[in-house]
C-alpha cells in the first residue's frame, strides 16, 4: 500500500521536512531537480535540444536547476521564464544566479518545434487558481508542438487535489512527482494529463507521528496477502454462506453475475433468493448456487428469516428493482440481522426514501453505489457530489456506521473512521452492463471468508479492477462483458493459491 497526498498535504510535508528535520529547501530541490534529469535520461543524447519552461515559484526553480545539471552535462537546455519577476520565490532567484554563473541559455521566444523536449516547471502544487493569458498561451504552445513533454511534479494547470483542469492543463507524456502521488495524479482528467508517472524519493518522510488516516490510501499487489489462506482441511462452510438477493424479472442475469463472482472469490456457498420467475434460467446458468424464489405480490417471511439464519454474509440489490413490497422485506432482514451486509444498486434506492432503516441495522455493512446512487442518497445532485468528492462520501460512511464504496472512473472506499482508499486498478471497459453485479459477488465472497467489511470492501475494488485489467488485455475495452470480468478474477486470486 501507498499514500497519495492533496497539495496542502505535501506542503505541509515539504515544510516539516525543512523546518522540523532541518533539510534545506535547497538540498531538497537538488535532489528533486537530479532525480527528474535521471528519469529523462532515457533516451537522452547529446543531440537533444530541451526547453525548460519555468514559472515564478519553485516548481519553476526546479526547472532552471534541472537547465543547469542537464547543461553542466553537455546537453543542449534552455530556460523560458514565464512567471513574474517580482513572484520569484527564494530558492527561484537563487537558482537563477546559479543557472546565470553557468552561462546556462536562456530564451525569450522560443521556437517551440526546434526542441525534443520540452520540461513544464510552470506550476506544482502551487497552483490557487484558473490558468489564464500568457500562461494560458504558453500551455497551449507545449501541447502543440511536437516535443515530448516532461511534466516536474504535476504537470501544470492541474489540480493537485481533484485532477481537475484549471482552465487549460499540459499534456504531458510523463510526470516524476515528488515524495508522494498527488491525488490530483491519480484522478481522472488528471491522471491521463500526466502520461506515465514516476515518484522520485527526495527525502520527505511522512511524519512518524501523523494520523495517515488524513491521506489517500492506495492498494497494490502487496495487499492480496490480506486473502485468508485456504486450508486445506477447510469445507464449504468455513469459507462463508452468502445469501444473494437478487433479480427481479427480466433482471435475472444481475443475480447470475453476482453470485458467480461471488462464488469466483472464494465463497463456500451462494443462495439466490429472487422472483420465481427467474427460478430455471439461474438453476440452469449457475448450477453451483442454491435457489429460493418469492412471488410477485409477497415475501415470505418465514423463508427470509430461515435463509437469513442459513447464511454467514447477506447481499441485497443487483437487479433486484424498485417494487415497493421489497423495502418492506430488506427493512425487515436490517432490523432482524446482524449478518454483514453487502447493499447495492437498486436496494440503496429503496433506501434513499427511508433512511432511517439504514440506522436500525446493527452488523457490518457495505454499500456500493455509483455516482448516481450516492447522489440520490445524500438528496443531492450528481455535479454537487463531484464538487465536495469525497469528503461528502467520507462523511456520510462516518455518519451511518459504515463502509462506503462509490463507483466512478476512480472508486473510493471510505471507512466509518475516516480513511479513505483510493483505487488505481480497472479501466473504461469495466463501464459495461454488470460490472457493478461482479463488485458486489467479490466483496460479498471476500466477506465470506472472514475478511472485515474494512478490508473485504477495499481489497474487492481493488481485485475486482485488476481483474478487468485482465479481461482489457485479453478482449480489449470494448468488447469485454461483465463476465469477462469474472474470468480474470482467476489468474488474481491464484497468486494466493
Ligand atoms: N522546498 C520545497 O518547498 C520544495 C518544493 N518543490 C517544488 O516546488 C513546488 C511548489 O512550489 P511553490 O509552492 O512555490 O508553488 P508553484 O511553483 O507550484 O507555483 C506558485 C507560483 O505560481 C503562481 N500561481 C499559482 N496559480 C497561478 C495561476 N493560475 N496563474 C498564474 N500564476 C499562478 C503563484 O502566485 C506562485 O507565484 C512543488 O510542486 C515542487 O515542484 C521541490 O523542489 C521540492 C522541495
Ligand atoms: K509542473
Amino acid at each position: 500500500m501507498h499514500y497519495a497526498v492533496t497539495s496542502e498535504q505535501m506542503k505541509a510535508l515539504d515544510a516539516h521536512t525543512i523546518k522540523d528535520m532541518g533539510i534545506p529547501s535547497l538540498v531538497l530541490m537538488e535532489r528533486a531537480a537530479l532525480c527528474t534529469v535521471e528519469e529523462i535520461r532515457e533516451p537522452l543524447f547529446s543531440k537533444e535540444r530541451i526547453l525548460l519552461v519555468c514559472g515564478s515559484g519553485n516548481n519553476g526553480a526546479d526547472g532552471v536547476a534541472m537547465a543547469r545539471i542537464l547543461h553542466n552535462r553537455g546537453v543542449t537546455a534552455e530556460i523560458f521564464l514565464v512567471g513574474n519577476k517580482d513572484r520569484w520565490t527564494e530558492e527561484m532567484r537563487i537558482q537563477i544566479d546559479i543557472a546565470k554563473n553557468y552561462r546556462v541559455p536562456f530564451v525569450n521566444n522560443p521556437a517551440w518545434d526546434e526542441y525534443t523536449t520540452i520540461v513544464d516547471a510552470i506550476f506544482g502544487v502551487g497552483l490557487s487558481r484558473k490558468v489564464s493569458g500568457r500562461y494560458n498561451d504558453v500551455i497551449t504552445s507545449i501541447n502543440a508542438a511536437s516535443a515530448r513533454v516532461i511534466s516536474v511534479d504535476i504537470p501544470s494547470g492541474i489540480h493537485g487535489n481533484t485532477g481537475e483542469i484549471m482552465g487549460t492543463a499540459v499534456r504531458a507524456d510523463k510526470t516524476v512527482t515528488f515524495a508522494f502521488p498527488k491525488a490530483g495524479l491519480y484522478f481522472y482528467p488528471g491522471a491521463e494529463y500526466a502520461g506515465e508517472l514516476a515518484v522520485a524519493d527526495i527525502g520527505i518522510q511522512m511524519m512518524e507521528t501523523g494520523d495517515t488516516r488524513k491521506y489517500y490510501s492506495c492498494m497494490d499487489e502487496r495487499e492480496l496477502g490480506l486473502l485468508p489462506k485456504r486450508q486445506p482441511s477447510g469445507n464449504k462452510g468455513d469459507f462463508g454462506k452468502v445469501l444473494m438477493i437478487a433479480g427481479t424479472k427480466g433482471m435475472s442475469g444481475a443475480a447470475f453475475l453476482a453470485s458467480n463472482a461471488c462464488l469466483a472469490a472464494g465463497a463456500g456457498m451462494v443462495r439466490i433468493h429472487t422472483r420465481e420467475e427467474n427460478r430455471i434460467i439461474l438453476q440452469t446458468q449457475l448450477p453451483e448456487a442454491m435457489l429460493s424464489v418469492y412471488g410477485e405480490e409477497d415475501w415470505n417471511p418465514r423463508a427470509v428469516g430461515e435463509a437469513v439464519g442459513w447464511a454467514d454474509v447477506i447481499a441485497i440489490g443487483p437487479g433486484i428493482g424498485k417494487d415497493p413490497m421489497l423495502l418492506d422485506m430488506i427493512a425487515w432482514i436490517l432490523e432482524n440481522s446482524r449478518k454483514p451486509m453487502v447493499l447495492d444498486a437498486d436496494c440503496l434506492n429503496l433506501l434513499s426514501t427511508q433512511e432511517e432503516l439504514l440506522a436500525k441495522r446493527s452488523g457490518p455493512c457495505v454499500i456500493t453505489p455509483h455516482m448516481g446512487e450516492m447522489a440520490r442518497l445524500l438528496h443531492t445532485t450528481v455535479s454537487a457530489l463531484k464538487k465536495e468528492f469525497p469528503k461528502n462520501v467520507q462523511a456520510y460512511g462516518r455518519s451511518k456506521n459504515l463502509v462506503c464504496v462509490c463507483k466512478d472512473a476512480r472508486t473510493v472506499t471510505c471507512l466509518p473512521d475516516g480513511t479513505c482508499y483510493l483505487n488505481l486498478t480497472g479501466n473504461e471497459g469495466m463501464a459495461t452492463a454488470g460490472a457493478g453485479d461482479v463488485l458486489t459477488g467479490v466483496i460479498a465472497g471476500l466477506l465470506a471468508q472472514g475478511l472485515p467489511a474494512e478490508k473485504a470492501a477495499p481489497l474487492g475494488v481493488y481485485i475486482h479492477g485488476r481483474a478487468g485489467d485482465i479481461a482489457k488485455e485479453k478482449l480489449g475495452s470494448y468488447s469485454m462483458l461483465a463476465r469477462d470480468i469474472i474470468r480474470g478474477l482467476a489468474p488474481i486470486m491464484r497468486e494466493r493459491g
